[in-house]
């Protein structure tokens, strides 16, 4: 049995933390977490951490005491310097709380890559989980609309860059604006992209810890993790209103509708794991081994992992990292342009000196009526 961390930072990561709770409960009733057990094998602790109270408040699904406030007025506005500094003066106390939870062999630390909290929170804490335990720690990162603005897109090019000098085992890269297809005003957008994450990383959890047909374990997940430029993505396709077809599975999960970030993956996939799990009558091993080999020969090794599981259609997982990617590139002149603009922006408040000189003009004076 695997012992899993999870930590949800930020209003994003909170979410995403009460997504995979609502999931693993397996039930829509805010009451579950009291009375039911958790879908997983494995002992997943959850915990999320904010600055602002109300989106721990927020959350239906984690318990109480898996959520920690860190006082500061509403969240830290976006400003990752505020994070950053809050993070450090109350560091030991997150820190005591993981302490508290035990030994793990995994850790997973979800955000968003553009707010304040989490994006400034996440690189110190997983840089702190490295220097103090010796377990692989894996970060989630969500990135933002890209018409969000300037500062988001700014702390996200700075975010992801610290989140890959934390010492992180690697990161599961979200994309918001390229999942957007999914289409339905903000709310719904959010919610589904959040379900989407959380029943990727329910499945991952699930099938480290199960007895495979064919094997890959947790020590794959990391030789695939290390592979490429230290980014990964993830695809998924099947399940009730999935295909009986495997060969079909496995190409929906790899094609953009499957994946959670937009990478042509035999073209920018560096390595893989595809984990296959459904009824024997369904997994045909010729359309497995032809799929698999289609992506091998493309992209290097693809560690490959059947469950069976009596009844149900083909469900498809595939972990992907990337050698290089075209988005990011895009993302990151956007950031480049966005931090050019609020610079211009700076120094043209600066020379508004014009406008003290304005005011200065009335001093003195008072209104006459
Ligand atoms: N996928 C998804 N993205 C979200 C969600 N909530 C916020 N975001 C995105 O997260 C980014 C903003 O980060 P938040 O997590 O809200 O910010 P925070 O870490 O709480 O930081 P502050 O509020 O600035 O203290 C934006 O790009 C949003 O689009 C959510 O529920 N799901």
């Amino acid at each position: 049995m695997l012992n899993i961390l999870m930590i949800g930072n930020g209003q994003c990561g909170n979410r995403i933390l009460d997504a995979v709770n609502r999931e693993s409960f397996g039930s829509k009733s805010k009451f579950a977490k009291f009375y039911s057990k958790q879908k997983f094998k494995s002992n997943v602790e959850t915990i999320a951490v904010n600055t602002a109270i109300n989106d721990l408040k927020e959350m239906k699904f984690t318990k109480a005491k898996d959520r920690i406030h860190i006082p500061h007025l509403h969240g830290v506005g976006a400003n990752r310097n505020i994070g950053k500094k809050v993070f450090e003066d109350n560091k030991e106390q997150i820190m005591r709380k993981v302490e508290e939870r035990g030994r793990f062999d995994v850790a997973f630390v979800i955000t968003s890559a553009s707010g304040g909290t989490g994006s400034s929170f996440s690189p110190l804490l997983v840089k702190e989980l490295k220097e103090r335990y010796d377990y692989p720690v894996y970060s989630i990162v969500v990135l933002p609309f890209r018409e969000e603005g300037t500062l988001y897109l700014q702390n996200a090019a700075f975010s992801l860059r610290e989140m890959r000098e934390s010492g992180t085992d690697g990161i599961i890269l979200a994309d918001n604006q390229f999942l957007k297809q999914m289409g339905g005003d903000v709310q719904s957008a959010y919610d589904g992209i959040n379900s989407m994450i959380a029943r990727r990383i329910l499945f991952l959890i699930d099938s480290l810890d199960s007895e495979m047909m064919m094997v890959t374990d947790l020590g794959d997940f990391k030789t695939v993790m290390s592979g490429g430029a230290g980014l990964a993505t993830v695809g998924f396709y099947g399940g009730d209103d999935g295909d009986m077809s495997v060969k079909t599975s496995i190409q929906k999960a790899l094609s953009p509708p499957g994946l959670l970030f937009s990478t042509d993956v035999y073209e920018e996939a560096s390595r893989a794991m595809i984990i296959i799990k459904g009824d024997r009558k369904y997994l045909n091993i010729d359309d497995i081994s032809h799929e698999v080999e289609k992506l091998s020969s493309a992209i290097g090794h693809v560690f490959k992992g059947i469950i069976i599981r009596e009844g149900e259609y083909p469900q498809v997982l595939v972990v992907l990292t990337l050698e290089s990617t075209s988005e990011l590139e895009k993302m990151y002149s956007a950031a480049v342009e966005a931090i050019n603009m609020e610079r211009e922006k700076k120094s043209r408040v600066e020379s508004q000196k014009d406008m003290d000189k304005a005011f200065s003009q009335i001093e003195g004076y008072e209104p006459s009526y």
